[in-house]
């Protein structure tokens, strides 16, 4: 499968490593983007082919992935619409906010074949989340390839469109509310004479073995909490500390933000 990307910023990187790293050959993999400069560099770094322009993308993929901001993929989907409705590749959008009904209204065309997606960063090290949405166009078959391709770089869940912005919030925003919350650890440890990098390490093992838990666990979150809680203790006196700063508060109010600012 030839595999093309149209933008490679922060999350294109992302998808072209963890699928490098599993296997996918570069020379399977095609891209541009506004800066010749990025691309060009970026190609020489990894052996991914440096397409001249979004049309030859299109033209040399079977999959094309939409990674660019929200703001100028309406300038960019005009400028590649002949090859769109030409070489009709499988378009995979990881644009946040840009609903599939969006894309082919954009396009002109409800006849091209869309894959919504919502990855996050972590597909990079093979341990990303990432929702998909198709639309009517794409044969199982061809869904079936774009799942198998995420589900290289991590776990995957269909879900309905109208349920995207809340997923945008639970994994595709939520890496970086949990790397705030293992520095905020981390600094913690610092006030109390940690050297920074050894307190992220261990806070770092300690949200990864925490997770790790979760999901291995019959218990839920909640009831892991009590079990770590010994009466009278550490973990009791820090969560009530935490509660009266608003700690479950705080992360429904960012949610609710990164939800409003996704439906716009
Ligand atoms: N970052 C994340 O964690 C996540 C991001 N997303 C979504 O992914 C999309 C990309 O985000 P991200 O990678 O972070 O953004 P970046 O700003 O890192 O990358 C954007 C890319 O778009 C390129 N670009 C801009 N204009 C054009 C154009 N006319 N033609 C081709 N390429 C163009 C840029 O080119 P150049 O590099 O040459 O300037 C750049 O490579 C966004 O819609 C975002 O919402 C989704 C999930 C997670
Ligand atoms: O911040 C953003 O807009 C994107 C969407 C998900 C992660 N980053």
């Amino acid at each position: 499968m030839k595999i093309g990307f149209i933008g490679v910023g922060n999350m294109a990187k992302a998808i072209i490593e963890g699928l490098m790293s599993k296997g996918v050959e570069a020379k399977n993999i095609f891209i541009h983007s506004a800066h010749k400069s990025n691309y060009e560099v970026y190609s020489q770094e990894t052996g991914v082919s440096a397409c001249e322009s979004n049309s030859e993308v299109i033209e040399k993929s079977d999959v094309v992935f939409l990674a660019v901001k929200p703001i100028v993929v309406e300038k960019v989907l005009k400028e590649v619409k002949d090859s769109v409705l030409t070489h009709d590749p499988v378009l995979v959008s990881v644009v946040t906010g840009v609903s599939v009904a969006e894309l082919e209204d954009i396009l002109g065309s409800k006849d091209v074949k869309i894959v919504r997606t919502m990855p996050n960063v972590n597909v990079e090290i093979g341990e990303g989340m990432t929702a998909l949405h198709k639309n009517d166009n794409v044969s199982d078959e061809d869904y079936q390839l774009v799942k198998e391709l995420f589900e290289k770089i991590g776990k995957v869940a269909d879900i309905e469109e109208k349920d995207f912005s809340t997923f945008v919030a639970l994994a595709g925003s939520s890496p970086a509310f949990v790397y705030f919350f293992i520095d905020s650890l981390a600094r913690s440890g610092v006030k109390y004479g940690l050297n920074k990098q050894k307190a992220t390490q261990i806070a770092a093992q300690a949200v990864l073995g925490s997770a790790l838990k979760v999901l291995k666990s019959d218990k839920t979150p909640w009831e892991l909490v009590d079990d770590v809680s010994s009466p009278g203790g550490t973990t009791v006196a820090g969560l009530l500390a935490m509660e009266e700063a608003g700690f479950m508060t705080s992360i429904v109010k960012g949610v609710d933000a990164t939800i409003s600012k996704d439906k716009g």
